[in-house]
């Protein structure tokens, strides 16, 4: 079975040349999509790619450059698509937040009986460190790691070999000893920040300090607009382009 990543964005949240990071998981007949931030749709506009071709929307956090897009998803899914229904894969610990802080304001509807989340997405909730199958030839593992302090987050394990950190602190036991030691992963998608100090993200620093034989497999994303100024400046470490495809197999 093949299994294919596409980068609808690799910008970092306030990128201005590049879409808010995002990604489709592609199987033979499925399209996940990781994420879908404000810029997100615009992306799968220059794509060819409407809202009613995407199976699943997979969420890891909730910040406007990774879920901002999603009003319009439900909007466009309803009213252009015919009440089309996508699966929402969401941690539980998400999916209550998702709801009442960000996407009621705009989707709530009590004339039309929109009340909820699942009034507008086939909602599917993730458990926490254990496999799931999406579907036949994707399987996605949520763990918890750090971003915001006391703000759930999470990276994924696709099909066990592909890590993603989405938003995360710098954590090199994890990158180490999980990702590559335990579970020997081919490829790495991880978030990176190009300058400053990493607060709540992974700063290119930070990544250089990992040893080459774990760099060689990381492809930095959400990065900001400078990162033109960096190319060559990143070890065994490439920037995975906007809207490249990689084979996952
Ligand atoms: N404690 C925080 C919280 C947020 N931020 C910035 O806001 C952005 C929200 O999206 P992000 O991609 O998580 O990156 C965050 C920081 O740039 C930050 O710098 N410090
Ligand atoms: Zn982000
Ligand atoms: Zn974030």
């Amino acid at each position: 079975m093949s299994l294919h990543i596409q980068m609808l964005g690799t910008g970092s949240a306030f990128a201005k040349e590049r879409y808010n990071n995002s990604a489709l998981l592609r199987t033979q007949d499925k399209q996940v999509m990781i994420d879908c931030g404000s810029s997100v749709p615009r992306s799968l506009h220059e794509l060819q790619i409407q809202p009613d071709r995407i199976d699943g929307i997979l969420i890891t956090h909730i910040h406007a450059d990774h879920v901002g897009g999603l009003e319009e998803m439900a909007f466009r899914l309803l009213y252009e698509h015919g009440r089309k229904r996508t699966k929402l894969f969401i941690a539980e610990s998400l999916a209550v937040p998702l709801w009442e802080n960000t996407l009621k304001g705009g989707l709530y509807s009590p004339s039309e009986n929109l009340l909820t989340l699942e009034d507008y997405f086939d909602v599917v909730l993730l458990p926490e460190r254990a496999s799931v199958e999406l579907f036949p030839g994707l399987t996605v593992e949520i763990i918890p790691t750090e971003h915001i302090q006391l703000k759930p987050s999470y990276s994924l394990f696709i099909n066990d070999r592909t890590f993603y950190s989405a938003d995360i602190r710098f954590n090199p036991e994890l990158l180490i000893g999980e990702v590559i030691q335990q579970r020997n992963c081919h490829t790495i998608f991880h978030d990176c920040q190009l300058s400053g100090q990493g607060f709540v993200h992974t700063t290119l620093e930070e990544l250089l300090t990992l040893p080459e034989e774990v760099q060689q497999r990381i492809y930095l994303m959400h990065y900001d607009d400078s990162m033109p100024d960096y190319i060559g400046r990143t070890g065994q470490m490439s920037f995975v382009q906007q809207h490249q495809i990689i084979d996952l197999t």
